[in-house]
């Protein structure tokens, strides 16, 4: 089975509402007055992470992509619990762990510590408090809507090439991403679908596609200046940016740091077309 096979078939048992169809970024339970918003991610050494990275990196990453999932449904970040399997330098972990908190005032709830063999894996549930409700989703795109991006793509691309390769170029992207938690909060009262990007712009945008029932329709010319020169092709494929994607009305891109890249259109053949033509080759990263 590949991921989606195997979500797939988790279908069939997460049923509530709150799990939203497994199709969305987190679940969303109300709970007294409150609104909680729940999420998971794992890192795996050499498949998310590179073998030897600084493990402050590591724990740095890991919240921040579990942020971003929260900022995706304009939700504000309560705590997290954190999974560990013991190394060298755990201490570095720890260093890495309380910056990421402190620098986006998030608690540490608790967690799971433990010693294997093979490849590492970290684990992060973060919960969240939505700011706005109802909470945006996937799939709530239209017809007329314009889509937007929140900010670059393919820098951790070039992040992780300048670390695999040892240059001197900027790493910083992919070692530490930003996750666009005032952003999301700041959307969420005025979009009709919203998600982070993790796989890809491509693959993500099929996602609110599907989930929505309707094509997004992107143009190159208006991506190409988020990406890096000459790499737009692999830039909307590779995915680890964390930026903010979603769709509304005309105009948001006059309010907020976003950019229009598209137009949603009526369900087609292709969930994402691109200057008008199905994009060719992987759409974005899969497992
Ligand atoms: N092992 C699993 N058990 C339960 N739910 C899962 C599992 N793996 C993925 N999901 C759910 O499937 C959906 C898609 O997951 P994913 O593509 O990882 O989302 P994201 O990119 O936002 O992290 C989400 O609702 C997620 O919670
Ligand atoms: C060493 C290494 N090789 C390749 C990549 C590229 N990569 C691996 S996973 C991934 C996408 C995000 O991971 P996923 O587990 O799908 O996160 P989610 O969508 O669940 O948030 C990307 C772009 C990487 N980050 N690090
Ligand atoms: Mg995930």
């Amino acid at each position: 089975m590949n991921e989606a096979e195997f979500i797939s078939a988790l279908r069939a048992i997460a049923t509530s509402p709150q799990a939203r169809g497994l199709a969305d970024d987190a679940a969303v339970i109300e709970f007294g007055s409150e609104t909680l918003v729940l999420t998971h991610d794992t890192m795996v050494e050499s498949v998310h992470v590179l073998e030897g990275q600084d493990p402050a990196d590591i724990a740095w990453k890991l919240v921040a992509v579990n942020l971003s999932d929260l900022a995706g449904k304009g939700a504000e970040p309560v705590g997290v619990l954190i999974s560990h399997m013991l190394g060298s330098d755990d201490h570095r972990l720890v260093a890495g762990l309380k910056e990421v908190l402190e620098t986006y005032d998030v608690l540490l709830l608790g967690g799971d510590t433990v010693r294997g063999d093979g490849a590492r894996a970290w684990g992060c549930t973060a919960i969240g408090r939505a700011c706005h409700s109802p909470v945006p989703a996937r799939d709530g795109a239209r017809p007329g809507d314009a889509i937007y991006l929140g900010g670059r793509i393919g820098f951790a691309m070039l992040g992780f090439e300048a670390l695999r390769d040892d240059t001197d170029d900027d790493d910083s992207a992919y070692r530490r991403p930003v996750p666009q938690l005032a952003l999301g909060r700041d959307l969420a009262p005025h979009v009709s679908a919203m998600m982070d990007i993790s796989d890809g712009l491509l693959l993500d945008a099929s996602r609110i596609a599907n989930a929505s029932s309707v094509t997004l329709a992107i143009e190159r010319t208006l991506v190409a200046p988020l990406a890096p020169e000459d790499r737009l092709e692999d830039a909307m494929r590779w995915g680890d940016d964390y930026v903010l994607l979603c769709t509304g009305p005309a105009g948001l891109d006059a309010q907020f740091p976003v950019t229009r890249i598209g137009q949603v259109t009526a369900k087609g053949a292709d969930p994402v077309i691109l200057d008008g033509e199905c994009p060719e080759g992987n759409l974005g990263y899969t497992h």
